[in-house]
């Protein structure tokens, strides 16, 4: 049984582990970030801390705890893991030896078809799911902004079937440091399902016209080819008896593009920074739902080959 007081490890530190890891810390259940490498953990010493600054501004040095794999002198019981997507299975990889067997490990990140690589390597874990609004960004690597709020909800993953009403109460208590909220939902995957819909038909986009999210909005053929995925996505959930999931998809992507019109997608950010992107575990998990089945999306797929380059 977990206790809302358990051995938490944050593994990804990013705007969101650091976001996590920062309001634990100032509530006084410090969850310890485990660190990519030597040269990040030398970087955060030099520096001696986090930076961590609400959206009011202000910034604040927190102590964080925080540990490379080597260091890791305990087993892991609890993890949550905010990598990026296509990030994340050399990550756990590299700590798997310290992972217990039926650790709860809860992926919050954007993207699909991470739990099911993680499945076959942990068959026994408890393996739940998040999906969160917060906005958070990096300005520095160990300098975070918590820059908008919004809401988190968790479930577990559909392989995991045992665990009772007390353990889902207690594990989003811990995960829930105020003011960040954890709401257990039974349908995890409608809402991963959704958002990475809406994913799908803004994040390309706004790398094939290299803008900001609101401006494909003024873009006619942005518009145009925008309705096209979602019409291709509201395909694909059909044939997989999902409709009901995207219930009026395309007013949805409208909304999030209006409503986040200044914003250059977490995609776009990624290829001006010349990183790679979670599109394999965005249009990618699309594309090989829908291969598994027969159909063809052929605008999500042009789109997803602009990345091969
Ligand atoms: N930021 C946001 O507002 C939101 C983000 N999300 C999603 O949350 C997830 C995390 O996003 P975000 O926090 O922004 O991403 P970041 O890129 O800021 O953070 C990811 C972190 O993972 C670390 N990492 C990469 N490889 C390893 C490794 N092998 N071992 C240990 N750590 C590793 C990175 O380290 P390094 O920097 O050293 O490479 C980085 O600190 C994504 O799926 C994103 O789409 C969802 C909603 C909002
Ligand atoms: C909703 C949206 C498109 C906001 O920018 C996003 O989730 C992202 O950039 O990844």
């Amino acid at each position: 049984m977990t206790k809302s007081d358990a051995n938490w490890h944050i593994l990804g530190a990013g705007a969101i582990g650091s976001l996590w890891a920062s309001y634990a810390y100032k509530a006084g259940r410090a969850m310890p970030l485990i660190l990519k490498d030597n040269e990040s953990l030398k970087q955060y010493q030099t520096q001696g801390g986090l930076l961590f600054e609400s959206a009011a501004g202000g910034a604040e040095m927190l102590p964080l705890p925080v540990c490379i794999a080597a260091q890791l002198n305990q087993s892991i019981s609890h993890l949550l893991v905010c990598t990026k997507a296509q990030h994340t299975e050399a990550a756990i990889t590299a700590i798997a030896d310290k992972i217990e067997d039926d650790a709860y490990i809860v992926l919050l990140q954007n993207g699909l078809g991470v739990a099911e690589k993680l499945r076959q390597q942990f068959p026994k874990a408890r393996l739940l799911q998040a999906s969160t609004t917060e906005g958070a960004f990096r300005k520095d690597r160990f300098h975070i902004v918590h820059a908008g709020r919004g809401e988190t909800f968790f479930g577990p993953h559909r392989s995991t079937q045992d665990l009772s009403p007390d353990e889902i109460t207690q594990l989003a208590s811990a995960l829930s440091p105020a003011p960040l909220q954890v709401t257990a939902t039974e349908n995890i995957e409608k809402i991963l399902w959704r958002k990475l819909a809406v994913n799908c038909a803004i994040n390309p986009l706004t790398v094939k016209y290299r803008c900001r999210n609101g401006e494909l909005l003024d873009n006619p053929a942005a518009l145009q080819e925008m309705a096209t995925l979602v019409d291709e996505i509201v395909l694909l959930s059909k044939a997989l008896g999902r409709e009901s999931w995207v219930e009026k998809l395309l007013e949805q992507v409208h909304q999030v593009a209006a409503n986040t019109a200044l914003n250059r997608s977490s995609m776009l950010q990624d290829i001006e920074a010349g990183r790679d992107t979670e599109i394999s575990f965005i249009t990618g998990y699309l594309l090989k739902k829908a291969s598994s089945i027969g159909i063809e999306l052929t605008v999500n797929e042009s789109l997803f080959h602009q990345f091969d380059k």
